[in-house]
Order: C-alpha cells, then structure tokens, then sequence
C-alpha cells in the first residue's frame, strides 16, 4: 500500500509540474527550459522557512550544515514558496519576453536552469550544498504531520486536481484565448489592441508558481531539497511529458505523466538495478515516435471529453443565438446601398493623415515621401503595380515598421510612433495580405479576441470573480457572433479556421477587424485569393461598413473593384505618390496605365 501510495505521489509530482509548463509550452507557444528550476526554488523556499530557528548552543540545527531556518508552520511556508517562485519568474522573464521571438527566452532560461543548479549546490551555508537542504519538516494538516504516503498522497492529489482545474480554466478563460492568440499569431494580437508582454510575464509567473508549490509539497514529503532532484534533465522530462500528451491539452499531460512516471516502477520492477540506464533510452524513443507519427500528442489540443463537451455546448448555444447563414445582417446604422450612403454622407472630414512617409531596406525605397488623407466616411484605396510599396505603407502607418522618416495623424492627433495595439484602441485597426487569423482556434473565438475592454482577460479577476467572468464572457461570445453574423459566418462560428475555406478566412479576419471596434480601417487585399462567387460578398460587406460610417482605406489589384467600392484612389510606384483621383479618373491617364498594367 504504502509502496503504491509513493509511486502515485512521484506521478502527481511530474503531473503538477507539466501542467504548468502546459500554460506555457501549450497554451502560450513559449518554451521554457526552467520549470524544474522554479520547482526547486519551491522546494528550498519551504525548506528554508519551516525548518526550525537555530538555537545558540545547539551546534548543529540541520544534518546539513544548515544554520536553522524560520522555524515558520507549513502552510504559510507553502503560500511563501509559490510567491517566491512566481516572483523570481515574472522578473526574470521580463527582458525576454518584452522581446517577440522565444529563442530568446529558451536561451535565457536554459542559462538560469544551470545557474539555479549551480547554486543550489555551491551555496553550502543555505542550501546544504550537493547533499541538500535536510532535514525539512514533514506536511502538517489539521497540526497533525503527515509522514506516511498514505497520508500524504491525499494532499498531493488534492493540490494535483486543483492544478488540473486551476490550469484547465485558466487555459479556457479569455486569458488563455489570449495566449493562444499570442502562440498563433502575436503581431495580430498586437493589431487588434491588447498588450502581448504582460499577459506573457503574467503566464510565466503563474506557472512558476505551480511548480514553486509542487516542489514545496515535494520537499516536504521527501524532507530534503536536493539540487538533483531540480536539475536540466527534470525541467526536460516536464517537456517531454507536455509534447506527449498533446499540447493546450491538460487531460493529455495527465495521461502522458501516468505513462512516463509508471516507466521508472515498472522498469525497475522488470530490469532491476540496471533499468536507469534504459529510461533516458526510452523516453527519447518515446518523444521520436510521437514527432513522427502523432505530432499533435496522446490527446491532441481540440480533442479528448473535456473538450467534446464544451464544444456542443458552444455550438448548440450558437445555434440558438444565430439565424441561418443567409441572412447576412448589415453593419448596424448602414444604409442599403453606397450609393444612398454617398447621397447621405456628411461633409468630408479628414481623419487620418500621412505626411511626408519614407521607408528604406538597404537600397530599396519601398516608400518615398508618400503623404494623403483619409476622409471620413469613404473607401480610399490604394493601387499601384506589384512592389509599388503598398503593404509597407499600412506597415508604416500602423508602426509595424519603424518609419524613417513621416508622421501619422488620427482624428487630430499624433499617433506617430505609438505601437500597432495603442493605435488600434485609439480607433485604427488594420487587417494583413495573408490572413494571420489564429488559426488551431474558432472563428469565433478569433473574433471575440478583438473585442475591446474585455475586464475579463485579468487572470486577477478570473480567479476572485468567476461568475462575473463568465457573464462578461457571455456578451463578449455574443458580440462575436453579431460580427460574424455581418460577414454571414455565424454558421461556422465554432469551426476552427484551419478548417475554413481561405474565402471565408478572409470574411473571419473582416469580422474579427469589426469587432475592434475601430472607426478606421486599413483592408489589406481582402479579396485576393477569394474564389470569385465570394468576392460579391465581400464587395457587399465593405460597402455596408462605408455606410455605417467606417472609413476605409483598401490595397487592391483589382481595377474592377476599386472602381466599384472606392470613393478615391492613391497611385503609388516605386514608393512615390504619382497621383489621386477616382480609379476612372486614374484609368484615363495612359502613363499610369502603362505602369499599372505594363507598357
Ligand atoms: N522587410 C523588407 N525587407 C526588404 N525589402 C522589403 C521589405 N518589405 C518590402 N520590401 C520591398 O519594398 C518594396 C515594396 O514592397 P511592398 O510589399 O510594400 O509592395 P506592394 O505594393 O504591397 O506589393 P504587392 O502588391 O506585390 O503586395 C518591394 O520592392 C519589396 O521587395
């Protein structure tokens, strides 16, 4: 009993640790290389604080060498040990993240994990050098200790579920669709208004945090704190746990645990002595099978029961909610046609201006000098021959790329260097050439990611006010819905959008830019790749936006549909601004004719 009580502890162990590598690996497409450092510093922490004050005349407090420590009652120590653990993350982390590509963070935190090692183990006088920090009072619950496994398995497969819970909610909450916004596509995250770096400093804290209390729970059962038990290969076997079960899949990390953790006891059981050799064997085949014929994992991210169950739900509340796909609805306040919408427009107003906008890559002038306005209430678009410097011109403006030279003014006001996310909550958001929709997520919760002011996506108050989260939540889904609704997608609205036809990926990315909220809208090629039967409708949805007040700037290849839908157009070559005027007016002239179509 008591033998198969220890065996289910070291799995709970393994399991805590990788569900909160998951939140990072799986969920937020980051991977850490110092999560069994975290769980060490959770380990020493409570070791540090429960064990008891040394006493002068007593020579030696600890077998270690060790002073003494706090003499502190477990509990607060374990609150303490996560804290700690969450703290020395968030700030570590900052200078890595704050930076977009995770190599970064891979190097960085493989560099603390050998250095957090090293210490564990040279820092004698604190930490007991190699042979550890010893001996750590046992768990107390209720003043009693815990001692035996049997004891002690029930608290850890407590604190186990709660983790599960705890990281399964998380992952689901409006703060985990942000997380898999950033694992997908971070600069469209950052495009449609939220801040990347503190829900990713946010993430890593938390996830520290879980390993901090595991390794407290860990050193106190065991009552040492060793540097072995916290080192490389530990932070590795969590790694390989999260990519065998199935990343953003918590039941998956639960399975592949159980499968791993069972190797050590069965080898053992089956080989004797020698089996530690064949384990790292095994794991490594383990991980190359699971590369190479079930990349996804054991249970991959949009399956297993957890998920079926919330997905019907999803989708039958959806059905409920939304008429048939037919009936795309119109922007709210738009007028029939544009036609009427031009009869009816007010006088023109400029909302944004680009003055003097100049960009260089080495020696291409991809923009030279390139200065217009945008007018309120109408569809410019701008048009010129491929490499005519379009696409870097919205790059410019939304200072995805940093200018050279130029300003921007929205509404009046100087946007110029501000970041693509503060420029899209002061009302300008831009779609992208290629999509860059999160694509392992729905279409709706594509869209929902772009409402703004989602209270919701605090994990603070995710944790202290649940039944407000979920009713913020509710609305937020909804309000996704009616964007979809006006690009007439609600019928997929829980299709992920890997799944959708690049047509209606293109109608997912028009729906998820309206749900900014924005009244400026850079459209990027939005009918570039649509199958032709398609593109009517994405006419029709960009002239329902002109009409409910949106102003619009377009880059089209095509002559017919900038003639069609736009009010005016700006000719550029070569990075230039050659002329403006509407397209006809433009067509008329034989010079820009011969560069657009070529002589
Ligand atoms: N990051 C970059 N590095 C180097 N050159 C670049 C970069 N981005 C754009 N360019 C160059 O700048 C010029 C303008 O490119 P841009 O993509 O803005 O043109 P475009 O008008 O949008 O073209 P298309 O219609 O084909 O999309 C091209 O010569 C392109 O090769």
């Amino acid at each position: 009993m008591e033998y198969y009580a220890d065996i289910a502890i070291q799995i709970m162990f393994l399991m805590m640790l990788a569900l909160s590598l998951n939140l990072l690996v799986g969920y937020t497409g980051e991977t850490s290389m110092a999560q069994a450092a975290f769980y060490g510093i959770g380990a020493y922490t409570v070791g540090l604080l429960t064990m008891p004050v040394a006493v002068a005349g007593l020579e030696i407090a600890t077998s270690s060498g060790v002073a003494g420590g706090a003499g502190w009652p477990f509990w607060p120590a374990v609150l303490i040990s996560i804290l700690v653990s969450a703290a020395v993350a968030s700030a570590i982390s900052i200078p890595a993240l704050s930076r977009v590509r995770g190599e970064f963070l891979i190097l960085m935190t493989l560099a603390f994990q050998l250095v957090t090692t090293q210490l564990m183990g040279s820092l004698t006088s604190i930490t007991g050098g190699t042979f550890g920090l010893t001996p750590i009072p046992p768990m107390t619950l209720f003043g009693q200790s815990l001692i035996k496994p049997s004891q002690v398995v029930i608290v850890v497969g407590i604190a186990t579920v709660l983790t599960f819970v705890f990281c399964y909610r998380l992952g689901e909450s409006p703060f985990g669709r942000v997380l898999k916004g950033i694992r997908e596509q971070e600069t469209a995250v950052r495009a449609v208004g939220k801040g990347t770096v503190l829900p990713k400093v946010i993430v890593f804290g938390v996830a520290a945090g879980v390993a901090g209390l595991a390794g407290a729970l860990n050193a106190s059962y065991y009552q040492v704190a060793a540097p072995q038990s916290f080192n490389l290969d530990v932070s590795i076997l969590a790694i390989a746990v999260v990519i065998l079960g199935g990343v953003a899949n918590p039941v998956g990390t639960v399975v592949a645990a159980i499968l791993l953790g069972l190797l050590n006891p069965v080898l053992d059981a089956l080989v004797g002595a020698e089996a530690s050799a064949w384990r790292g064997v095994i794991y490594g085949l383990a991980l190359v099978l699971v590369m190479r014929y079930r990349p996804q994992g054991l249970i991959p991210e949009h399956q297993g029961p957890l998920r079926f169950l919330r997905r019907r739900r999803r989708r039958n509340a959806a059905e409920s909610a939304a008429p048939a796909r037919s009936e795309r609805d119109r922007v709210p306040g738009a007028a029939p046609t544009a036609t009427d919408a031009a009869a009816s427009r007010p006088a023109p107003e400029v909302v944004l201006s680009v003055e003097g906008m100049s960009k260089s890559f080495g020696g291409i002038k991809a923009v030279s000098d390139a200065t217009f306005d945008l007018t309120r209430g109408q569809i410019t678009a701008l048009v010129g021959p491929n490499g005519a410097g379009k696409t870097t011109l919205f790059n410019l403006i939304t200072n995805a790329i940093t200018p050279d030279q130029g300003a921007v003014t929205l509404n009046g006001t100087s946007i110029t260097g501000l970041s693509i996310s503060e420029i899209a909550r002061r009302g300008m958001a831009r779609s992208f050439q290629d999509g860059r929709l999160f694509e392992r997520l729905s279409a709706l919760d594509n869209v929902a990611m772009a409402i703004p002011d989602q209270r919701a996506e605090n994990p603070f108050i995710l944790t202290v006010r649940p039944l407000y989260v979920q009713k913020r939540e509710r609305a937020v889904r909804q309000s996704a819905l009616e964007c979809l609704q006006l690009v007439g997608m609600h019928a997929d609205a829980e299709t992920l959008v890997a799944d959708l036809s690049y047509g209606d990926q293109k109608l997912v990315a028009i729906a998820r830019l309206i749900a900014t909220g924005a009244d400026v809208l850079l459209l990027d090629e939005p009918t570039s790749g649509v199958d032709p039967s398609a593109v009517e409708h994405v006419i029709d949805v960009i002239s329902d936006l002109r009409a409910a007040g949106k102003t619009i700037c377009l880059v089209e290849h095509s002559v017919h549909m900038v003639e069609r839908l736009a009010d005016r157009a700006v000719f550029l070559d070569q990075g230039r601004v050659l002329a403006m005027g509407s397209m006809k007016e433009l067509m008329a002239r034989q010079d820009l004719k011969e560069i657009y179509f070529g002589a």
